[in-house]
């Protein structure tokens, strides 16, 4: 009886404390699950957060610009939180981004999941041995390139592919085609924003999963 006598004397403290507990543990987890699931309000800031440009870089293109995105801190840092919470637990071995939008997001994300970074490039910039493909842009035609070294000596690496759009999906269906030609394990592909009005995001679906931040 003596041993519990300080839950008697001290009872208001102890249910002081642990309803200040109770009220840290809760703000904790409303701060993860806001980091892993965007809200509808951080989907709008995000979307905010990118400027559209018409008629560039020709009459009739409604362009999405996200370096509005970049230089806005607290936009940045909510997206890159969001994509690193999502796919910290995919076990990655590796990002590859897209040139050229795709390497800011994909450097970004590699780095905070402590993984490398790929960069799938424009045809003629990469040094030593490529593997390329061709494909068809919104406006133009374009090939893509990657190291045949790119994702070392050992298959199955587990690779996310990542960019900033997807639109008609010909760029990333060329990348999916150069990563699986490597014989990588291609998890995901990533984008930030899917252009609706074409079916890029499913045709790419055909051949990996895609997950997509924002719908335009
Ligand atoms: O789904 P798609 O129709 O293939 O279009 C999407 C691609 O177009 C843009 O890149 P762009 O070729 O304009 O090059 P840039 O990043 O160097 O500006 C964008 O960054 C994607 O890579
Ligand atoms: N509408 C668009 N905005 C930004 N980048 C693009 N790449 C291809 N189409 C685009």
């Amino acid at each position: 009886m003596y041993k519990y006598n300080f839950l008697l004397i001290y009872h208001r403290e102890i249910i002081i404390i642990w309803l200040e507990y109770a009220t840290f543990l809760n703000v904790v987890e409303v701060i993860l699950n806001k980091i892993k699931f965007l809200e509808d309000k951080d989907r709008e800031f995000l979307l905010n957060s990118i400027r559209t440009v018409e008629d560039f870089p020709k009459p009739g293109i409604s362009f999405k610009d996200i370096t509005t995105l970049l230089n806005n801190k607290d936009a940045f840092e909510l997206l890159m939180s969001h994509l690193e919470e999502k796919y910290k637990s995919y076990n990655l071995d590796y990002v590859a981004g897209i040139d050229a939008r795709g390497f800011i997001f994909g450097a970004a994300l590699a780095t905070r999941l402590k993984i490398g970074f790929v960069p799938v490039r424009k045809k003629g910039k990469l040094p030593s041995t490529t593997v390329c493909e061709k494909y068809e842009l919104e406006y133009g035609f374009d090939e893509v390139e990657i190291h045949l070294d790119a994702f070392s000596t050992t298959q199955n690496k587990r690779v996310l592919l990542i960019d900033d759009l997807v639109v008609s999906g010909g760029t990333a269906f060329a990348a999916a085609n150069l990563i699986k030609k490597l014989e990588a394990n291609l998890v995901e592909a990533c984008f930030i924003i899917n252009f609706t009005i074409l079916p890029g995001k499913s045709k790419l679906e055909q051949l990996v999963p895609v997950y997509s931040v924002l719908e335009i």
